[in-house]
């Protein structure tokens, strides 16, 4: 049975952080892939054109061939709910052990994703500690506990294991605000997709 891993998110844009996270999980779990799958429309966020976020991801990942991406998102009409994109998923590719890739601050909110009592138990996690609010690596094996706990009250049981990353700080709405403030964002992100958000001029009006 293979191993595959979806690494969801918004990617508005992508950055060092999240291509450090697939780096990790590819070689943690050994997992034949990482499949990226941008958000058309995250159920929490406002984000830029999903052309451009695509763009972007695929510049970045190009020179991995471990990395791929799926349009999943992008086919499916409404709301972006991670149980439809794994089952899904799992359509397309048979017979596959199921992981998904998440940070921190996401995972807590696990519990109260569409359907996140089912989803929790159709794949095992693999969570990237975040520095967000200043946690260490014990504090993040903590919160996750926590979850799991939430989670086993109501009588669900999930599988989990930390990645073993270095905390990064960087963030897409960190990358956001330098642009806005015109700043540089050299070394937070590919050179490609720092190439692209010149050419296209995203981030940099101040309502934005
Ligand atoms: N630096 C990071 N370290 C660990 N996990 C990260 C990091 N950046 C993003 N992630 C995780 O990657 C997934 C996708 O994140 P997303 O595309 O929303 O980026 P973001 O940097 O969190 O964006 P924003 O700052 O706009 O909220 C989420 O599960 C998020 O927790
Ligand atoms: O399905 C849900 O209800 C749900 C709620 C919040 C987040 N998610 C998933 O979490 C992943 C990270 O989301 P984001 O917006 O923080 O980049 C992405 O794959 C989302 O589909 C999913």
């Amino acid at each position: 049975m293979q191993q595959l891993a979806i690494f969801g998110g918004t990617f508005d844009p992508i950055h060092c952080g999240h291509l450090l996270v697939a780096e990790r999980a590819l070689h943690q779990v050994s997992l034949e892939k990482v499949i990226w799958v941008p958000s058309l429309n995250p159920p929490h966020k406002q984000a830029a054109l999903f052309e451009h976020r695509l763009g972007m991801l695929e510049l970045a990942i190009e020179d991995n061939p471990a990395f791929t991406v799926s349009l999943v998102e992008a086919n499916l009409s409404g709301t972006s709910y991670a149980i439809n994109t794994l089952i899904d998923l799992s359509a397309s590719y048979p017979n596959t052990h199921w992981y998904w890739i998440v940070g921190l601050d996401t995972f807590q909110t696990l519990p109260r994703w569409y359907r996140g009592h089912e989803l929790a138990q159709m794949c095992d996690w693999l969570i990237a500690p975040r520095l967000l609010g200043g946690e260490t690596i014990t504090q993040s094996k903590l919160i996750c506990k926590q979850v799991e706990q939430q989670l086993r009250e109501q009588l669900i049981t999930i599988h989990w294991q930390l990645l073993d990353i270095p905390l990064v700080g960087v963030s897409s709405s960190l990358i956001r605000k330098f642009c806005r403030d015109r700043q540089s964002i050299r070394y937070l992100l590919p050179e490609s997709v720092r190439s692209y958000i010149t050419n296209n001029n995203l981030y940099s009006n101040k309502s934005e």
